[in-house]
This record gives structure tokens, C-alpha cells and sequence, in this order.
């Protein structure tokens, strides 16, 4: 099992795929600014996010998801309680412990891509194993690339690629390191529906067969509705923690009617979901 209250360590070495989970947040307090004008954006969150799962956070403009991901991916330090990946302690570590564990054993994707202009497709996959001067697994990646459709796009740089493909581009650079987590902030934001069930059908491709753990901002309903889980934040609090709910249970949620009268149990979407992709 993870050691919630161990010693943070070199994350290289670490990993704890017995632990059924792999990040977690206990007690989390974020503020800003001093006591005139304190703005509380999160406000002693304790959640547990499954290894091998989709979970995907939403709630309003301000509610702390954005915070919430930064502190648990080490980008933005907790103003009290902690924070473990992996079972190390993330809220304990020093920049240096900070930088291996991004490199080691968090994977990004972004809402902008967030690719170097300069680099064909392929360089920008394998970029974060040079950088970490870690060896580069070529039927890895050639699987990776292929799970993501791009074997033809390799040689092509970013502004050679439409958005969908940069964004399969962002996620196969996730995948490639197969970090213990990918935190995806807002993926398919700048994409349209097209490309969104993409990207989000290889997310889901990589949960189901690579038991990749993946946490995700989205604002859109559809988006959340390829999760296992949903949480929704206001104020800083989970106000809700949805089991598998379908896009009509999660429209239902942010429409104020949070009762779950079990008819929506089971049911796809009609058109978003990629039901072979889970
Ligand atoms: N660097 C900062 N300085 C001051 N206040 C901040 C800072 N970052 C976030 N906040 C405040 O913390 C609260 C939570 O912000 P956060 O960005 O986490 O929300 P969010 O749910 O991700 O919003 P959005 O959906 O608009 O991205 C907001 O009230 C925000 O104004």
C-alpha cells in the first residue's frame, strides 16, 4: 500500500501499482492574497482518485478546479494539508523532487497543445524521455502512435497539423513516459466535437487497455460523461461524486436537480460517447 504519511523520495524510483489509489488530497486548503482580500479556492478537500480510472472534475468559473489539479500535480503549493502522488508526498518536496516527478511520474495534456513549434510530431512525443535522458521504448511508442492514429503524421510539425491532431499529438507525449497519472486540463477546449470524441476516445483507449490513470478538467458535460467518475466543485468543496453518470445524469446535476431518481442508470448518450472505447 501507499505510505500517506511517508518521506517524500526520488520519484524515479518509486511506484506503488499496488495501491489501488493513485493520488490523493487530504484536508487541502488553498488561499490568495492576505486577510483583506483572502480568496479561498480550495477549502479542506479530501479526495481520492483511483488508479487505472477517468475521473473527471467540473463545477463553475472560480470553483478550484484548476487549483485542486495545479496542487496535485506539484505546480502550485498547498496553503495547508497535503497532497501524494504515488504515495510520496508532493506537498513535502523540494523543486528538485518536484521536477523528477513531473518527469517521472505525471503525464500533461493541455487545452493549447502546449507543443514546440520547431519539432515534427514525433520529436514532441519523445521530447520529456530526452529531456529526462530516460531510453525511449520504440514498440511503445510505435503502439502509442498508432493508438493514436498519427503514423502518418510523424515527420509534420505542429502548424502542419490541425487542432485535433496536435491535441493527439499532446496525448501520445503523455502516454509515451507512462506516468503514473495524466492530469488533462480542459483537453478538448479548443477542439470540435469531431476531434473532442477523439482525443477523448483515446483516453478512454488507454484506461481500458493500458490502465492509465487519468484526472480531467472539463467544463463540458459531454466531455465528463466518458469519465468513471465526475466530481463537481463550488466554493473549493466537492458538492457531488457521480458513479459512472451518463451525460444526461450530469446535465441533470448542473441543472440544480441532483436528485438521483434511477432512470438515468445505464443509458448512453446519443451521440458523444464512444461506447467501443470503453
Ligand atoms: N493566482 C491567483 N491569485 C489570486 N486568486 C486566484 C489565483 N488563482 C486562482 N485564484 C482564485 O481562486 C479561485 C479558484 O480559481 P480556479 O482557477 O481554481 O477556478 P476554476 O474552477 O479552475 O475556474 P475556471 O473554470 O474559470 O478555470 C477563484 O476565485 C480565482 O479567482
Amino acid at each position: 500500500m501507499g505510505a500517506p504519511n511517508g518521506n517524500p523520495g526520488d520519484a524515479s524510483d518509486h511506484t506503488d501499482a499496488e495501491d489501488p489509489v493513485v493520488a490523493r488530497a487530504v484536508d487541502l486548503v488553498k488561499t490568495y492574497g492576505d486577510a483583506d482580500s483572502r480568496v479561498t479556492a480550495l477549502d479542506h478537500v479530501n479526495v481520492e482518485f483511483a488508479r487505472g480510472r477517468m475521473t473527471a472534475i467540473m463545477g463553475p468559473s472560480g470553483s478550484g478546479k484548476s487549483t485542486l489539479m495545479h496542487c496535485m500535480a506539484g505546480l502550485d503549493t498547498p496553503t495547508s494539508g497535503r497532497v501524494f502522488v504515488e504515495g510520496l508526498e508532493v506537498s513535502a518536496m523540494n523543486q528538485r523532487q518536484l521536477t523528477d516527478l513531473r518527469r517521472n511520474q505525471i503525464g500533461f495534456i493541455f487545452q493549447s497543445f502546449n507543443l514546440v513549434p520547431t519539432l515534427s510530431a514525433e520529436e514532441n512525443i519523445l521530447l520529456p524521455l530526452e529531456i529526462a535522458g530516460r531510453p525511449i521504448d520504440r514498440a511503445w511508442f510505435r503502439r502509442v502512435v498508432k493508438v493514436v492514429g498519427l503514423e502518418k503524421r510523424l515527420s509534420h510539425r505542429p502548424s502542419q497539423l490541425s487542432g485535433g491532431q496536435q491535441q493527439r499529438v499532446a496525448c501520445a507525449r503523455a502516454m509515451m513516459a507512462r506516468p503514473a497519472v495524466i492530469f488533462a486540463d480542459e483537453p478538448t477546449g479548443n477542439l470540435d466535437s469531431r476531434s473532442s470524441r477523439e482525443v477523448l476516445g483515446f483516453l478512454r483507449q488507454s484506461v481500458r487497455d493500458y490502465g492509465q490513470s487519468i484526472v480531467m478538467v472539463t467544463h463540458d458535460p459531454r466531455a465528463a460523461s466518458y469519465a468513471d467518475r465526475v466530481l463537481v466543485l463550488a466554493d473549493g468543496r466537492i458538492t457531488e461524486d457521480l458513479d459512472h453518470p451518463t451525460y444526461e445524469r450530469i446535465l441533470e446535476v448542473f441543472a440544480g436537480d441532483g436528485q438521483d431518481d434511477g432512470q438515468n442508470g445505464g443509458q448512453g448518450d446519443e451521440a458523444g460517447r464512444d461506447e467501443d472505447a470503453r
